[in-house]
């Protein structure tokens, strides 16, 4: 896996946040390759810079010194349209509160998302995938909050994203609605081919992953190969 050339590079990426007298250095100058295909679980502490580090490599925020390279091209060089292609096009989003269009259904929801690319997975196929094709004409509010979080992954899926982004995707659910959620976020990272992230500060997480980045103060304090990853349903926590 290594061999390959990286999807997404990350050369001395700082992040500062200033507040009139106070600056927050979010993030340290920090370097990391991710590769086509992985699945990669980002763990740290509340606050030690992993969102800003998701946010960054989604390109919903910008770094404050460095560069991060997609595919080869400098996104921190590149304009505003250029980076509202990549959030678009290249990357899906999967958030803890799930951020679902509240007065569409769960297939409409998912139909948006598909509109803003060219060659969207046929939606019927992804609805079927997260196991909701039956509750499809259901609005967020008559789906449970690990059903809206499958609504929520499929509306990232069905962009065929070369990125999957997941930000604490678990964080509002029981342990086994949760077990559910990382089964099917390895299986579109498997049939998709999708690079998956997942953000968390639950380490148990991290045994589902090929390599796991653990995170502290704004730095990476170590990257773990992991050689043999977990499937889901074989994780407690
Ligand atoms: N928009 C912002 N403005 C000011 N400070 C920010 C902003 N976003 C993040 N920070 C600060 O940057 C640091 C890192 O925050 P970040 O959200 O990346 O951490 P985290 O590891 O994701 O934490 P959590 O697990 O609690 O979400 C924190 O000190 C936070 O308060």
């Amino acid at each position: 896996m290594m061999s390959k050339m990286p999807l997404l590079r990350l050369q001395q990426v700082s992040r500062r946040f200033v507040m009139g007298e106070v600056t927050v250095q979010a993030l340290k100058e920090t370097s990391l390759e991710i590769y086509p295909g992985e699945l990669l679980v980002i763990l740290g502490p509340s606050g030690s810079g992993k969102s800003t580090l998701l946010n960054i490599i989604g390109g919903m925020d910008a770094p404050s010194t460095g560069d991060l390279f997609f595919a080869g091209e400098n996104l921190s060089r590149a304009n505003e349209a250029r980076l509202t292609r990549y959030r678009r096009e290249q990357v899906g989003f999967v958030f803890q509160f799930y951020n679902l269009i509240s007065d569409l259904t769960a297939r409409e929801n998912v139909e948006l998302a598909a509109h803003l690319v060219t060659d969207p997975l046929p939606v019927d196929e992804v609805l079927r995938e997260v196991g909701l094709i039956n509750r499809q004409h259901h609005f967020p509010s008559q789906l449970s909050g690990g059903e809206q979080q499958r609504v929520a992954i499929a509306r990232a899926a069905v962009k065929k994203p070369q990125l999957l982004l997941c930000d604490e995707p678990t964080g509002a659910l029981d342990q086994q609605t949760g077990r559910r959620i990382l089964d099917l976020l390895s299986r579109i990272n498997r049939r998709y081919g999708s690079t998956v992230v997942i953000v968390t500060h639950n380490t148990v997480i991290g045994r589902l992953a090929q390599r796991t980045v653990r995170m502290g103060s704004g730095s990476i304090l170590e990257i773990a190969v992991n050689p043999s990853p977990l499937p889901p349903e074989r994780i407690d926590w």
